[in-house]
């Protein structure tokens, strides 16, 4: 078992990179803690497999250091890493029964038959794989499948980490909440770094107890899913996390008021001094649908906005509502009704998130 700590790692495709957007990675330090059960999160191209497999061995970054437990690994094959990848295919041994498969990475370091018998055992228990454990593994079904190749990654022993590359994919809907209860099961149990690989929030979160969001080659933020909803660090964060995602609103001050085109946007003096003086064209607000305000009648502190759709989702709905040029989302209760028109809505000063040059700038409220 192992921390992973990533330094001034950077990784391009190319042979002479010239730009930042010619690095998959972009130079980054990063830590996976000993223990820790980690959601690598980012939409398509982001670079997560890309670091996952540098981490593994499978590829050599362009620049920087991998360490385990403070040692450096970059010249260390694959096999001699002690890491274990789960792909978003399982990769089985259609042939050889499910007790062979489990135990093949065992045999192959020459275990004892015994210990062998007793890791499997254990192993297939924790899984459910017991039933199934004579059976040949081309007659087992796509999860069974799944389920046996993280078991061959949990059978080794010291395994430095258990890294999984969107291991739920070929699994049938109502199956995958059930196989992420079991992987939070056996980080419980077995106590090995994770790093869990996904696009989907929904999956980060309920596996995850802290998420790195990747973007364009970058962790942008690493925190806990309550983190990530409350204070997004990274205008891309705001977007990415939560349904429908965060609010932003180009800003300007002008004259001792805030302006997002030609509206004023009401947020109390001591944010728009703030933004007076800063030093960017690019301040953004950001502010959750969960956290507009939304009234039918005019209110101290609120703007007009005009109702242009409402989606009912049951237990609440999600309403668009035009300022100007912007177009907001809100969420209301099912309890309250739906404005027709006309809107008022209000942004509480302490959900106001400030962007500058996309990333979150914190307001001193005092
Ligand atoms: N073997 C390769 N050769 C050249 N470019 C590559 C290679 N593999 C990935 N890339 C590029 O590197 C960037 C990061 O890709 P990567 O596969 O790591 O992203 P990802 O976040 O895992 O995406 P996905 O979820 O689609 O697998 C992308 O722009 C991709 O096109």
């Amino acid at each position: 078992m192992a921390e992973i700590t990533l330094k001034t790692l950077a990784h391009s495709y190319l042979k002479n990179p010239t730009s930042a957007e010619d690095y998959a990675i972009r130079e980054m330090d990063h830590v996976w803690e000993q223990g820790g059960a980690y959601a690598l999160l980012g939409p398509s191209g982001c670079g997560k497999s890309t670091l996952l497999n540098i981490i593994s061995g499978l590829l050599q970054p362009s620049s920087g250091e991998v360490l385990f437990d403070g040692q450096r690994v970059n010249d260390l094959p694959p096999e001699q890493r002690n890491i274990a990848q789960v792909f978003q295919f399982p990769v089985v041994y259609d042939t050889m029964t499910v007790f062979d498969n489990l135990a093949f990475p065992l045999r192959n370091v020459g275990i004892d038959e015994e210990k062998i018998r007793q890791k499997v055992l254990e192993v297939a228990e924790v899984l459910e794989l017991t039933p199934q454990l004579k059976r040949k593994a081309k007659n087992l079904t796509a999860d069974e499948k799944q389920k046996v190749s993280m078991g061959r990654g949990l059978v080794r022993e010291n395994v430095s980490a258990i890294l999984f590359d969107e291991p739920l994919t070929v699994i049938d809907p109502q199956l995958k909440w059930k196989l992420r209860r079991k992987l939070k099961e056996i980080h419980r149990r077995f106590n090995i770094t994770m790093v869990y690989v996904t696009h989907d929030q929904l999956e980060a979160s309920t596996f995850a107890d802290r998420i790195a969001v990747m973007y364009e080659g970058q962790v942008v933020q690493f925190g806990t899913p309550r983190q990530l909803f409350e204070e997004p660090a990274h205008t891309f964060v705001g977007y990415f996390i939560g349904s429908p995602g965060m609010n932003f609103l180009d800003v300007r001050a002008r004259n001792g008021q805030l302006f997002s085109g030609n509206d004023v946007v009401p947020v109390g003096q001591h944010i728009c001094n703030i933004i007076a003086n800063m030093h960017s064209d690019n301040i953004k607000l950001g502010i959750r649908p969960d956290f507009i305000e939304v009234h039918d009648t005019p209110i101290d502190g609120g703007m007009e906005v005009e109702v242009t759709g409402a989606q009912d989702l049951g237990t609440y709905s999600v309403l668009s509502l035009r300022f100007g040029d912007v177009l907001l989302k809100a969420r209301i209760d099912e309890d309250q009704a739906t404005p027709k028109g006309k809107a008022f809505i209000r942004f509480p000063q302490e959900r106001i998130g400030m962007y500058v040059d996309e990333y979150r700038v914190e307001i001193n409220h005092e």
